[in-house]
């Protein structure tokens, strides 16, 4: 499986991967390692694996990502001399502009140079004192492919799929405007073709009925072509609609499939743009059906027509045009960077924009407003100068091909002239010959510059692909539809890359009892919580349901269908009361009221402005703290759980609303299993059979409340606390 001592250039070039954010430098260096061993990945597993985040990747989590993915992988210190003597790739964490955190791959030495793969700039060679200036940590992981290691060519093979059975249906449409572009584009040549008739033959002529014969012809080739043009725009705005339609469709659905820690990953602004993705993939396909067909076509067309009237401006045409496109193409690498460089501008600026709205409040509140307009206009000035620097490409492209257009047509235009002037060619033919070549130019130039859009529609299909590649969540495939225990069992748990959160928890609870797991900010509650709802998958240890089942082995909807939870964050969508409680099922007003009357939240409704009707969320008014957890209280006890999670459940509610919410789930203490995660502990002596202490990642406490204020610990530190 190892390779060769040095790897070649070209196996390198063709392997290494582009970070696609700065935060992806780690797991791009990852990745390009995994497809030099000839596997394959994608960066959004990568960073899932490794528990990238907005900030970026640590060495642990690349450690843990490539451990899980067949390596056998080493974090290690070391020295130049070490990595010159190591014959194999690593990974090297290295400081950049001073304070840029960022990771780049060692691939060898050589001539006295160290071949490296920036995952920012590309490959590059460095020498010994150019890469201590930057690898000051010396840190570095070293991987070896073992035998788990997948070489995989299918992820190939699965794109095309994708994107064959995302065009598949539009294979007609497709078709019938390629064969309308062909029909445009021969009907285009009409009007060369009869000026050239008209000045050489039927003008002289003088005979009035070929006159009118020919200009009706022509009107009528002319208004086919009207008539072809509308109906292949109409065939392209169908297919762009369904296409989008669907595309977006299979990337909604799976994006609402996709796990937990997938969304903790990812700034809004980054899956916002990822939408827009869409749209450019579409505009390529659009673009290439509709003019890339045509301008192949114009161009044949066109040269035969050329070598037709005279064969040495077909020769001259043939000669000159390889140029032309050559010197346009050159452009392309620097518009793709200029481009790509300027979507990231735009998303940088999205994001900016979003978490400024969303922090409004403390901006306001803190008076920052002048602070973040002087970062909106440094980070939105950029993105403009990115568009400004892609500008002035364009327009320097535009003056070398104008100058070289010029001097094509003026070459073209002594040479006809003179032969006409030697009455070789007749003026006719000049004239269909000019405008002929005229048109043969922007066809060959937007050929030149096809790559473009479609690296760009590469790009935004790669990465939407990388979504849509994303394994759904683990579904389970036991059914169960009742709940009588839950035994957590030496339960440790890690976020990917980061060290142990809590270790060996042991905590049980059984059908109508309560629980409380206490423990100070950041102690790990509220994750426990969440594996609990089966959205992390843990390190170590077993949950066993009802004394026999694996959680992760309990079909996932059922899990979710038995256990209620109230968040921390409780979103309230947009819409009354009525859609925020049954978010999306079907009832009648009638049982909801019912239901309102049983628990005892009829006074509740009643306070709001329209009882039910009131709107919520972003377009109706904004709620109160308490007010929310009391919504979401009627959402849980809706939906009929036998298992309810509260998370810091009555932490924003007034004495007399706790009173009440506590006095009710006295009551359905005989009908539901209650899990309390909590630092608010005045109110859990009422209520909790048994009350867990975790503090520093394990269980150090457990009991009722006697029980736990007979030693030391974070829960009598509270009550002796009060007492004092
Ligand atoms: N997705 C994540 N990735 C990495 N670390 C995380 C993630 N979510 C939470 N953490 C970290 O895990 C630790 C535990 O967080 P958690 O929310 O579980 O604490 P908690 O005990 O519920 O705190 P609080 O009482 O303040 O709600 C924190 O240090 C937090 O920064």
């Amino acid at each position: 499986m190892t390779k060769p001592i040095l790897p070649t250039r070209k196996q390198i070039q063709q392997t290494f991967k582009l970070q696609q954010d700065q935060s992806d430098c780690g797991v791009a260096c990852l990745l390009s390692i995994i497809q030099y061993y000839e596997g394959n990945n994608s960066l959004e597993k990568l960073r899932e694996l490794s528990g990238t985040t907005k900030q970026g990747t640590t060495l642990l989590g690349l450690y843990q990502a490539s451990n899980q993915l067949g390596f056998t992988s080493q974090g290690n210190e070391a020295d130049i001399q070490a990595i010159i003597d190591h014959k194999e790739p690593l990974i090297l964490h290295v400081v950049i502009e001073e304070h840029l955190q960022h990771y780049v791959i060692c691939y060898g030495y050589e001539n006295n140079k160290f071949i490296i793969g920036d995952p920012a700039k590309g490959i590059i060679e460095l020498t010994k004192e150019e890469l201590e200036k930057i690898w000051k940590s010396k840190t570095c992981l070293t991987l070896t492919p073992n035998n788990n290691f997948v070489k995989s060519k299918t992820q190939t093979n699965n794109k095309k799929k994708w994107f064959i059975k995302l065009v598949k249906e539009d294979s007609k449409l497709i078709s019938f405007s390629i064969i309308l572009g062909l029909g445009i584009a021969i009907l285009g040549m009409a009007m060369a073709i009869f000026s050239q008739k008209l000045i050489d033959d039927i003008l002289p002529s003088k005979d009035f009925t070929k006159l009118i014969t020919g200009i009706i012809l022509v009107a009528f080739l002319l208004l086919i072509r009207v008539l072809f043009t509308a109906l292949r725009d109409f065939f392209l705005i169908t297919q762009s609609k369904d296409f989008n339609n669907r595309i977006i469709d299979s990337f909604y659905t799976s994006l609402l499939h996709l796990p937990k820690p997938f969304f903790d990953t990812r700034k809004i602004g980054e899956l916002v743009a990822r939408l827009n993705d869409t749209q450019r993939v579409q505009r390529v396909i659009s673009q290439i059906i509709g003019n890339t067909a045509i301008n192949i076509l114009v161009t044949i067309v066109s040269l035969g027509f050329l070598f037709f009237y005279s064969w040495q401006t077909g020769l001259i045409a043939s000669i000159s045009l390889p140029f032309y496109f050559l010197l346009i193409y050159s452009f392309n690498k620097k518009i793709i960077n200029a481009q790509k460089e300027m979507m990231q501008g735009y998303a940088f600026n999205e994001s900016n924009y979003i978490t400024s709205i969303q922090g409004i409040a403390t901006i306001k509140n803190n008076n920052r407003q002048s602070i973040f307009q002087k970062i909106n206009q440094f980070i939105y000035g950029n993105f403009q100068e990115k568009v400004f620097n892609l500008g002035k490409i364009n327009v320097r492209l535009s003056i070398f091909s104008g100058i070289f257009s010029v001097l094509f047509l003026i070459s073209i235009l002594i040479y006809t002239s003179t032969q006409v002037y030697n009455e070789v060619m007749q003026l006719g033919e000049l004239m269909a010959i000019l405008g002929i070549a005229g048109s043969l130019l922007p066809s060959v130039a937007s050929l030149a510059l096809i790559t473009i859009p479609i690296n760009e529609a590469k790009v935004a299909f790669n990465r939407m692909y990388e979504f849509t590649s994303i394994e759904e969540e683990n579904k389970g495939n036991i059914s169960l539809s009742k709940f009588n225990s839950l035994e957590i069992k030496n339960l440790s748990f890690r976020f990917a890359g980061r060290k142990e959160l809590f270790k060996n928890i042991n905590i049980s609870v059984n059908q109508n009892e309560c629980i409380a797991i206490v423990g100070e900010s950041g102690s790990g509650k509220s994750t426990l919580g969440q594996v609990l709802q089966k959205f992390y998958p843990f390190e170590n240890g077993t949950i066993i349901v009802n004394n026999q089942f694996n959680l992760p082995d309990i079909n996932t909807e059922d899990w979710r269908n038995i256990i209620g939870i109230i968040p921390q964050d409780i979103t309230i969508f947009s819409g009354n009361v009525i859609t925020n409680i049954l978010l999306g099922k079907k009832d009648t007003p009638e049982n909801i009221q019912v239901f309102c009357e049983e628990y005892g939240f009829t006074a509740f409704i009643n306070s709001l402005p329209q009882g039910f009707a009131t709107i919520l969320g972003e377009e109706g008014i904004n709620l109160s703290g308490g007010q929310k957890q009391i919504i979401a209280l009627m959402r849980v006890l809706y939906k009929k759980p036998q298992l309810v999670l509260l998370d810091e459940f009555t932490s924003a509610m007034d004495r007399k609303t706790e009173k009440f919410v506590l006095n009710l789930l006295k009551k359905l203490k005989s009908e539901i299993t209650i899990i309390f995660i909590s630092h608010r502990l005045h109110s859990l002596p009422q209520i909790a059979d048994t009350i867990y202490v975790l503090e520093n990642g394990i269980i150090s406490n457990f009991g009722n409340h006697k029980k736990l204020m007979e030693t030391t610990n974070f829960y009598s530190d509270f009550w002796k606390e009060l007492i004092i």
